[in-house]
C-alpha cells in the first residue's frame, strides 16, 4: 500500500527535487499545469496510476498515448515528468529508485499548488506498469457529452463517488479545450435548436466567435473563461451562470442530484479544497501496482 514518506530512506529529497523541476517548467510555460494534471487523470483511469500513459508506442505495440482520447494530451505534461526524473537520476542515491508513477503524482500536486490550488501530502510507493495498450483506453475515459449517470458510473468503476467526481471535474478551472470538443453545443445541439439551452446566451455567442464553423482544428480556448490561470472554485460559479464548457461540466448544475454540491462549493472554497484533496488522494490509489505487477522504469517512456 501507499504511504507518505515512502522514499524517506531511499531518496529523502525526492519532494524538493521534483518541486524544483516543476517550478522551473512552470516558469517557462503555464501549460505545465493543465497538461500535468490531465496526464495524471488519464493515467489513473487506464490500468491505474502506473505511468502506463507515458509509454511511447513501438513497432510492435500501439501504446495508450496514441489512442484518440489521448492525442490531445499536451506534451508539457510528459516533459514535466521526464525533467523531474532526469533531476532525480542526477543524484546517485535516487537514480532509478523513484517510479515514474510517483513522480507524476508529486508533479501533479505541485502544479496545483503553483497555480493557487490547495497543497496536500502525496501517498507514494506506486510501481510503474508493464503494459500500455491503446485498446485499453476504449471506454475508460469520460466523454465531454456524458450525462450524470454516465459520469457517475465511470467514476464509480474507479472507486470514486459522485462527490469525488464533482470535485475532480473542477480541474477544468485551468487549461484549454479544442473547439471540436464542444462544437455540438453551439452549432448542432438538436434539430431546430442549434444551441444547448443550458448554455449562457452571451457565453454561447463568445464561443461561436472564438470557434467559428470550420475553425483550424488546432485552436484551443480557455475552459474557465474567468480565471483560466488560477486553480480555484470559480469553476462552480461558472456552472451556476451556464458557463460550463462541456455537457459533462454543465450537467453537474443542471441535474438536481449534483446541483447542491456545486452550489456549496461555489460559495465555500475551503469546503471545495477539502473535497478536492480527498478526491485526488483517492484518484492516486486507483489500480496501484505492487510486487511483480510493476517495476521502476529507467526511462519513463519505455519499458525496461
Ligand atoms: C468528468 C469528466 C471529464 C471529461 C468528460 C473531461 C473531458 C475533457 C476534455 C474533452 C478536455 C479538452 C481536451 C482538448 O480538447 O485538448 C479536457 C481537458 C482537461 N481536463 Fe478533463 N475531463 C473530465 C475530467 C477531468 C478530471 C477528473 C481531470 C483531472 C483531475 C481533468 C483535467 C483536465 C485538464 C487539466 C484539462 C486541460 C488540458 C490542457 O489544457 O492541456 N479532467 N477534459
Ligand atoms: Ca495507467
Ligand atoms: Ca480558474
Amino acid at each position: 500500500q501507499l504511504r507518505q514518506n515512502f522514499y524517506a530512506n531511499i531518496c529523502p529529497n525526492v519532494e524538493n527535487i521534483v518541486r524544483s523541476e516543476v517550478t522551473k517548467k512552470f516558469q517557462q510555460t503555464f501549460v505545465t499545469v493543465p497538461a500535468t494534471l490531465r496526464l495524471f487523470f488519464h493515467d489513473c483511469f487506464v490500468q491505474g496510476c502506473d505511468a502506463s500513459v507515458i509509454i511511447a508506442s513501438t513497432a510492435s505495440n500501439k501504446a495508450e498515448k496514441d489512442h484518440p482520447d489521448n492525442l490531445s494530451l499536451a506534451g508539457d505534461g510528459f516533459d514535466t515528468v521526464i525533467k523531474a526524473k532526469a533531476a532525480l537520476d542526477a543524484i546517485p542515491q535516487c537514480r532509478n529508485r523513484v517510479s515514474c508513477a510517483d513522480i507524476l503524482a508529486l508533479a501533479t500536486r505541485d502544479v496545483i499548488a503553483l497555480s493557487g490550488g490547495p497543497s496536500y501530502a502525496v501517498e507514494l510507493g506506486r510501481l510503474d506498469g508493464l503494459v500500455s495498450r491503446a485498446s485499453d483506453v476504449n471506454g475508460r475515459l469520460p466523454a465531454p457529452t456524458f450525462n450524470l449517470n454516465q459520469l457517475n458510473s465511470l467514476f464509480a468503476a474507479n472507486g470514486l463517488t459522485q462527490q469525488d467526481m464533482i470535485a475532480l471535474s473542477a480541474a477544468h478551472t485551468v487549461g484549454f479545450s479544442h473547439c471540436e470538443k464542444f462544437s455540438n453545443r453551439i452549432y448542432n445541439f438538436a434539430p431546430g435548436r442549434p444551441v444547448d439551452p443550458t448554455l449562457n446566451r452571451t457565453y454561447a455567442t463568445q464561443l461561436q466567435a472564438m470557434c467559428p464553423k470550420n475553425v483550424d482544428p488546432r485552436v484551443a480556448i480557455n475552459m474557465d473563461p474567468i480565471t483560466p490561470r488560477a486553480f480555484d472554485n470559480v469553476y462552480f460559479r461558472n456552472l451556476q451562470q451556464g458557463m460550463g464548457l462541456f455537457t459533462s461540466d454543465q450537467v453537474l448544475f443542471s441535474d438536481g442530484r449534483s446541483r447542491p454540491t456545486v452550489n456549496t462549493w461555489a460559495r465555500d472554497s475551503q469546503a471545495f479544497n477539502k473535497a478536492f484533496i480527498q478526491a485526488m488522494t483517492k484518484l492516486g490509489r486507483v489500480g496501484v501496482k505492487t510486487g511483480r505487477n510493476g517495476n521502476i522504469r529507467r526511462d519513463c517512456g519505455a519499458f525496461n
